[in-house]
């Protein structure tokens, strides 16, 4: 097990990581989620002893990291997998690192194979495609069969098998007791591969929950309604019976309803009593996604103007960020003002914006529908309404297969 209490790590003014405290247990795959410089390859630095804590302590099985016994065969991790001598082969440089850790020599052997690169193992790695690049750092990582295992993006680069090897490698590695700890970007990877969340935005825990509980507690449920296109008088009729049975109605770009408010068969049941006849009444939930963004984008530092993101409607009020009544978020309090206050010694953030009005949600569809309330205050002016989830980020070459990369 992974425990960190009170970490923190200040690098002259920056504070990169502030008083976290988190347990990464073993026989489960645990995300590692934040946005771009919130802190997830400082902490991973802090637990591999490359950095040390300001304060607070991160532990291994209850050692520190520098004071494991026989750490290549406890801990393996991937964080850099740049970070190899070009000029050696695939083989020698796994030799070496075998060498320097007492990991017999037969090892080097298996993990090429195990990660598919024994056909180019005596090729120099100055050579590989970032994606036979990440297959290396990862054949590193297993070298000394270890139980606690930390990758750090692991499915950079990789093309779509390769990141459907890597999610079934992380599941089985987790299936056989071991502590998985992977941090991305990859929302939708995530969700498939986690069965934990460590959420952390601007150095500071967010969440620490399952997946699925993470979801509920940040997505906005809500009933996707559509009446009849030929008939614009059902839904002004719909959305006043709607309003008036203390839903909240908001109209779609597509002419559909956004409901909240109302479970679906009491939808219904006033559709019926208002006799409008309905061609879509569904339940929607956010996905991991939607609900990462919901939580983390007043936590974005790095941030395009151009960016939809900015725009994804607010969730609603209650305990946590999720529908009412979902609990809060632990270790996460949902901010009041600015929720990233200066610390003592910090200079401001420079990319940080002052808090600005809600994004616009969806326009209401009648006068007298009550407007969604304001969730946390985004970090960036809100362009359009968007009430469409925002596409998945894609890695950087997930479009561009890697005609050298190995499988
Ligand atoms: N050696 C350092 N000296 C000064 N600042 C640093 C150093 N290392 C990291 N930082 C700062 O600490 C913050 C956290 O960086 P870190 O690399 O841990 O974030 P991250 O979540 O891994 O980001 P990304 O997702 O972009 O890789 C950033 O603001 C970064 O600029």
């Amino acid at each position: 097990m992974i425990e960190a209490v009170g970490l923190t790590k200040r690098y002259g003014a920056k504070t990169a990581v502030h008083n976290l405290s988190f347990q990464v247990r073993p026989g489960a795959v645990t995300g590692f989620l934040g946005p771009n410089g919130s802190g997830k390859s400082t902490t991973m630095r802090m637990i591999l002893g490359l950095d040390e804590p300001t304060s607070g302590r991160v532990t291994i099985g209850g050692h520190p990291f520098r004071n494991l016994p026989n750490a290549p065969r406890q801990v393996g991790a991937l964080l850099d997998a740049k970070a190899v001598h070009g000029g050696r082969s695939a083989y020698n440089h796994l030799l070496s690192l075998a060498q320097l850790g007492g990991i017999p020599a037969r090892r080097v052997d298996e993990v090429l194979g195990v990660v598919g690169l024994q056909g180019v193992a005596k090729r120099r790695s100055k050579g590989f495609s970032l994606g036979m690049g990440q297959r290396l750092g990862i054949a590193a990582a297993l070298l000394g069969d270890p139980q606690v295992l930390l990758f750090d993006e692991p499915v950079n680069g990789l093309d779509p098998e390769g990141i459907l090897w890597v999610r079934n490698l992380m599941k089985q590695l987790a299936a056989e007791g071991r502590t998985v700890f992977v941090s991305s970007h990859l929302m939708s990877e995530m969700a498939l591969t986690a069965d934990h969340l460590i959420v952390i935005g601007r150095g500071q825990l967010m969440a620490d929950m399952s997946v699925k509980d993470f979801i509920s507690a940040n997505s906005a449920d809500f009933a996707r309604v559509r009446t009849p296109e030929t008939e614009p008088a059902s839904r002004e009729k719909l959305t006043a019976a709607l309003v008036e049975a203390g839903g909240q109605v908001l109209s779609e770009p597509d002419g559909g309803l956004r409901v909240t408010g109302l479970p679906l068969p009491r939808i219904s049941d006033v559709a019926h009593g208002a006799d409008v006849r309905l061609w879509e009444l569904s339940p929607h939930q956010a996905s991991l996604e939607e609900a990462y963004m919901r939580m983390t984008q007043g936590a974005v530092d790095y941030r395009s103007t151009a960016d939809q993101l900015a725009a994804l409607a607010p969730p609603p009020p209650g305990p946590g960020y999720g529908h009412p009544g979902a609990p809060a978020p632990q270790g996460w309090a949902p901010p009041e003002g600015n929720p990233y206050p200066v610390l003592p010694g910090e200079q401001p953030n420079p990319y940080a914006q002052a808090p600005a009005a809600a994004p616009q949600p969806p326009q209401a569809a009648h006068p007298a529908a009550p407007q969604p309330p304001a969730g946390p205050p985004p970090a960036a002016p809100a362009p359009q309404p968007a009430p469409a989830p925002a596409p998945a980020p894609a890695p950087a070459d997930l479009t561009k297969r890697d005609s050298e990369d190995a499988r």
